[in-house]
């Protein structure tokens, strides 16, 4: 607290207490340094003469005065050592203290800390009210506030020559830990340096809050959106099931809190918020304030800071065998599995997911598993396909447009694709076909998150997490000039790479899965040789590709046919399995083709249903070479 008094008023002041032994009256000095006058003179301080008998801590005392405090100093010497290079040569001192007021740690002028020494201004020394008066330490820790305490306001004559600002550290626990304190000649008094030593106290406050809480969910709040990551704003830390464990003093004001609440009281207690709902917000709008009503009635500001207990907590951990929409996607292949488990630990952190893969891999069905892996599940999925938009379209496709913006526009305008995912997920296919000028127009979408219809001119806030797939190589785009690098590092937050039907290496279990849905009371299998050839396939349409075979060859079988044999196939697909020109990665020894060339032989025999003079036409060989073959 800054005091009124100015020279004159101060001497006067002085004068009565020290020749008459009487209190001024408050008009004479500040209200902080009549109380402290008051309480020196009633624990028997004299402010002229006496002793300079106070305590002082030395060898072991000290010591362990200094240990019980370690973290205080270890965060606090940083910020004294940038304190001080801003006040060097100005004939002062930087000082951190205890919560007993004793001296830890000094930084000062050579020539100023000797001046010091005198007055006991040195480590180990109390300066608590009762042992040296009123003093910025002292006083501070009396009235548990920021004080300057300037000349003669010091209640000993002995330390008129010094102007002392001081601001007491509240520890993460809301108590008081210490005390910073600035003492300089009070000629050289410099009026910033009251806002520097609490500015500097509160980065002391941060830094024992992040090392002590820095794991922890924590809550920032003001009653003004504005005023989080100001110096009034509360900050909280949360237990992991939603209690009250840390808070600064203004957290402690603003929720009418003390500090013994801490440990002892739930969130919910004093927040009209559920702990789950927090997190959620944390998850989904990252530093954008919840609007959060105190059980009071006031609305407070809060910004949710998930910390790495939060998500080993609160969001589901890695489960390897998670029942959710992606686990619907493993079917045993090891690159799949490893695309999954990686996609899991993305779901929910608003990273743009770009997915790579060939078409029909399944980049979409990868996405849309995403989606519902995630919390916006239920929330809307709009895939767009930027290969398939006509260019003239893709405009008002994606950025929607405002009534009468062209002939033949729906009346009311359009939101377009993007608003139409607005609290879900926006997946944009073949997004390297894009066209440049749209990619300019989606970068400054994502980079502002509010989209402008064409023809408007008013910005629409949009949130969607983004996922991309290309089949093309964004990179070779890029350096040929067809894809914005800027674009590219923005819905790169992370990517994946599908793998290619013929990399899998669990073809059956797939096939089986799909026929399983497609058919899901019928059993339908592949005939071994239809199977075998499958495998080896090349799949150059991927899933899609099989997808459509399959569900083709189930609606060919015959009521109670349940196995899917070499008729049920088109002929074009059927050739090519036969020729074995598709199948995937020929070995290339002699004795791999030896085999290979006896499997397809006996792929085309189950094929002609057993039928050798066929399978002899099918195959170009004689029927007697046949029968050799197969000898
Ligand atoms: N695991 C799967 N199970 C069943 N069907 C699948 C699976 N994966 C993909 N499909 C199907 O394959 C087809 C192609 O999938 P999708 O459209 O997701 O591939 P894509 O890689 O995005 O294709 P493109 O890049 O050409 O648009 C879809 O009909 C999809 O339903």
């Amino acid at each position: 607290m800054l005091t009124k008094s100015t020279d004159t008023t101060l001497r006067k002041a002085r004068h009565l207490m020290v020749e008459r032994g009487e209190l001024p009256p408050p008009e004479l000095v500040g209200t902080t340094v009549l109380q402290s006058w008051s309480r020196c003179l009633n624990a028997g301080l004299v402010p002229i003469g006496g002793p300079e008998d106070a305590p002082c801590l030395e060898g072991f005392e000290f010591a362990r005065a200094v240990d019980r405090q370690r973290l205080l100093i270890a965060h606090a010497r940083p910020v004294m050592e940038y304190l001080y290079s801003q006040t060097r040569d100005s004939a002062s001192m930087v000082i951190l203290a205890d919560d007993c007021g004793v001296l830890l740690e000094i930084l000062g002028d050579a020539d100023f800390l000797s001046r010091a020494e005198r007055v006991s201004l040195r480590q180990g020394a109390s300066w608590l009210e009762q042992h040296r008066g009123t003093s910025g330490i002292g006083t501070a820790l009396a009235v548990e506030g920021p004080v300057v305490v300037h000349g003669y306001e010091h209640f000993l004559e002995r330390h008129g020559f010094l102007s002392c600002a001081a601001a007491p550290i509240a520890s993460p626990n809301g108590r008081f830990q210490g005390v910073l304190n600035i003492s300089g000649d009070y000629r050289a008094r410099h009026p910033h340096t009251f806002g520097f030593v609490r500015a500097a106290a509160q980065m002391i406050e941060n830094r024992l809050f992040n090392a002590l809480h820095g794991d922890a969910l924590r809550l920032r709040f003001h009653p003004l959106a504005e005023g989080i990551g100001t110096i009034a704003e509360g900050k909280v830390a949360l237990s992991e099931d939603g209690w009250i464990v840390g808070a600064n003093q203004a957290a402690l004001a603003l929720l009418g809190l003390n500090p013994s609440d801490l440990g002892a009281t739930p969130v919910a207690h004093v927040l009209q918020v559920y702990l789950k709902d927090l997190v959620h917000w944390g998850l989904q709008r990252g530093r954008e304030p919840m609007p959060v009503m105190r059980h009071t009635g006031e609305c407070l500001f809060v910004r949710v800071e998930l910390g790495r207990k939060t998500f080993q907590s609160f969001v589901p951990r890695e489960p390897e065998a998670k029942d959710d929409a992606l686990s619907a996607l493993d079917t045993g292949d090891a690159q799949m599995k490893t695309a999954i488990h990686k996609a899991r630990r993305l779901v929910g952190k608003s990273i743009a997911l770009l997915l790579r893969g060939e078409s029909g891999v399944g980049k979409e069905l990868f996405a849309n598993a995403f989606h519902n892996a995630g919390l916006r599940q239920g929330k809307p999925f709009v895939a767009v396909n930027c290969a398939t938009l006509p260019e003239s379209l893709v405009e008002t496709e994606l950025f929607g447009y405002v009534p009468g913006t062209f002939t033949g526009a729906r009346k009311e305008g359009s939101p377009g694709r993007i608003r139409s995912a607005d609290g879900g997920t926006l997946f944009l296919d073949e997004i390297g076909d894009m066209p440049l000028a749209q990619q300019a127009r989606l970068l400054r979408v994502l980079q502002e998150r509010e989209v402008v219809p064409v023809g408007g001119i008013k910005p629409m806030p949009v949130d969607f997490d983004l996922v991309c797939a290309t089949h093309r190589d964004l990179k070779a785009e890029m350096e040929a000039g067809r894809f914005r690098e800027d674009l590219y590092y923005r819905i790169n937050g992370f990517n994946l790479k599908l793998p290619a039907l013929r990399e899998r290496s669990d073809f059956d279990v797939l096939a089986a899965r799909i026929l399983q849905e497609m058919a899901p009371d019928r059993n339908v299998m592949l005939e071994d040789s239809i199977a075998a050839a499958f495998a080896a396939y090349a799949w150059p349409g991927n899933l899609r590709q099989l997808v459509n075979v399959l569900r083709t060859a189930t609606a060919l079988l015959d009521e109670g046919e349940n196995i899917i044999g070499w008729q049920h196939l088109p002929d074009d697909l059927a050739e090519e399995l036969l020729t074995d020109r598709h199948t995937a990665a020929l070995p290339d020894t002699a004795e791999n083709l030896k085999e290979l060339s006896e499997a397809a032989v006996a792929r085309v025999i189950a094929a002609s249903r057993g039928n050798m003079s066929e399978a002899a036409r099918r195959l170009g060989i004689s029927r007697n070479t046949l029968y050799r073959r197969v000898k």
